[in-house]
């Protein structure tokens, strides 16, 4: 499914965050928002997924506003996957995956063999079958992660939308999930997600929106739009970006932030703002 993003404004009732945003995301492709803290990550996704009211411009799936989306055929059609929060309830590791399952059951349906049989098949892709059991609010923070996305994959969404979903996890599991995302794009699912390291845009997107202060600064391909000039423009750091080779013949993008004790960083971050 095509998600259209055109001329949005989002924000708050009180404060507009975000102005003049335009991006395509089709089927099997991965978008990938970069940006500082603060500067409108999550209100973008949450815009995007409906869960607050555009402040202008339109979003638009398979050509229909996201408005005009019977919200069961939203839920079974867009997947999130939030920033890691502790939750309340006591649901185990299994029924929060199996939760995945929800917006394909009827009204007051229970689950079923094969809404089972997709849960336990993405506990084990996830590595966290073992888990299966354990109580959500007690496992620790990078398991919780898992365990969100692993509810995610479950619903089989046709669109992804993922919150920094690398924040918690170890380096194995950041691979993991990476590849995971790769994989679904592979299967024609379109994915937008955040993040902080601008590494992972080269691993898996196809496109890259860079924001600062509520505007676009750049977008498009990776290996175009991830350059030591637009990283000190977004984030007021001089970053390297090198060649690094990973197999025979190919090669790939990744960035070098050199540890500099002077200037100062807030210095160096108001030059850049003026630049
Ligand atoms: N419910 C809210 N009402 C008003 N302003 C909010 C609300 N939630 C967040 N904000 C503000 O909106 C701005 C953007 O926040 P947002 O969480 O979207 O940024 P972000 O880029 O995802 O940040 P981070 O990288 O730190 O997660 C911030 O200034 C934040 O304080």
């Amino acid at each position: 499914m095509t998600l259209e993003v055109e001329r949005l404004a989002y924000g708050y009732s009180d404060r507009v965050i975000g102005r003049d945003l335009s991006f395509c995301l089709k089927p099997g492709q991965v978008v990938c928002v970069l940006g500082p803290n603060g500067c409108g990550k999550t209100t973008l996704l949450r815009t995007v997924l409906g869960l607050l009211p555009p402040v202008a411009g339109q979003i638009r799936i398979e050509g229909i506003a996201v408005q005009r989306w019977r919200r069961e055929a939203l839920a079974r059609t867009l997947g999130y996957v939030p920033q890691a929060h502790r939750g309340e309830f006591s649901f185990t590791v299994g029924e929060i995956v199996l939760m995945g399952r929800t917006a394909h059951l009827p009204l007051f349906g229970t689950p079923g063999r094969h809404d089972h049989e997709v849960a336990a098949r993405v506990l084990q892709t996830l590595g966290i079958a073992h888990l299966v059991d354990r109580v959500y609010t007690r496992v620790s923070g990078g398991e919780r992660q898992l365990a969100l996305i692993g509810r995610a994959l479950a619903q089989e969404p046709k669109l992804l939308v993922l919150d920094e979903p690398t924040a918690n996890l170890d380096f194995g599991n950041q691979v993991l999930v990476l590849h995971q995302m790769r994989a679904l794009a592979h299967q024609g699912i379109g994915i937008l997600f955040s993040t902080h390291d601008p590494d992972q845009a080269f691993a898996c997107a196809n496109q890259v929106l860079m924001l600062r202060d509520g505007r676009l600064v750049c977008a498009g391909a990776p290996e175009a739009v991830i350059t030591s000039d637009n990283l000190y423009r977004v984030y007021g750091v001089q970053v390297h970006v090198v060649d690094v080779a990973i197999g025979p013949g190919e090669v790939r993008k990744t960035c070098v932030p050199p540890l500099v004790a002077s200037p100062s960083l807030p210095a160096v971050r108001a030059a850049a703002e003026k630049a």
